[in-house]
């Protein structure tokens, strides 16, 4: 089970030139693994993990989930197969506003369509994540790392296969990111894969994997910075 990249590329156009914001970017990733991506701001790491999240469509290149090439999937496909596999942690904030902190996290279960209510699932993330005393609260009462950590919650509440995530600690402090890496790297050694972009350097002795992204290009390196490979 693994999630296979070969030659993605995308290109944007800015004023009338094509550039490569993510170009010709190949690995695997394996279930239990959890990778980092790192890398100065615009060097393509959000187009990248938008690719993998199926959320944008690759220029060239592509990406096999177990097997299936998601590239060939079509917008409500991909919908359903991202709901069931993955677990997508983005970089702004998303919430329903009209719902409180416990059915924002168990969305996800209901669009699934599956049976039953997770509640028991959903409060133990809300614990795990910090924010069991806000169950209730919406989220307009909200702080923005609180915010986070529903869309953390939310993420997993589906126990999927993948989770990609954008920078998930950005608005949380040195002891909520750390319990939130604890968290992923518990998931990682269930196996469930973890990529994550991250700019937290602190995050990256939870992962088993370090990425290096420049100018669109992507290189993996070892615990002492060297290349890998
Ligand atoms: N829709 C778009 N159209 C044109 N250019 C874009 C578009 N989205 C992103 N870019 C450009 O692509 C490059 C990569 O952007 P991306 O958001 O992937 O970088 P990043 O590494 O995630 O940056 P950051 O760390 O600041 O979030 C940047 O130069 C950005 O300006």
């Amino acid at each position: 089970m693994a999630l296979e990249v070969k030659s993605l590329t995308k290109e944007y156009t800015r004023g009338r030139k094509i550039f490569r914001a993510v170009n010709h970017v190949s690995f695997t990733v394996c279930r239990g693994d959890f990778v980092n991506i790192v890398g100065r701001s615009g060097s393509g790491k959000s187009t990248l993990i938008n690719m993998l999240a199926c959320l944008l469509t690759p220029t060239e290149g592509s990406i096999e989930i177990d097997g299936l090439n998601v590239g060939d999937l079509q917008d409500k496909a991909a919908s359903a197969y991202r709901n069931s596999k993955i677990g997508y942690i983005s970089q702004g904030q998303s919430t329903l506003a009209s719902l409180n902190v416990l059915d924002n996290v168990r969305v996800p279960f209901y669009l699934s369509k599956r049976e039953g209510s997770p509640e028991k699932e959903a409060r133990f993330l809300l614990e795990r994540t910090g924010i069991s005393h806000l169950a209730d609260t919406y989220p307009k009462h909200l702080s923005g790392g609180e915010v986070k950590r529903i869309a953390i919650a939310r993420a997993l509440i589906n126990q999927p296969d993948y989770v990609i995530a954008d920078e998930p600690t950005s608005d949380l402090d040195v002891r909520t990111a750390a319990e939130i890496m604890k968290l992923f790297k518990e998931i990682a050694e269930t196996g469930t894969a973890v990529v994550m972009v991250t700019h937290d350097l602190e995050a990256l002795e939870y992962g088993n994997r370090t990425f290096v992204m420049e100018e669109g290009r992507l290189t993996e390196r070892t615990i002492d910075g060297s290349l890998v490979g």
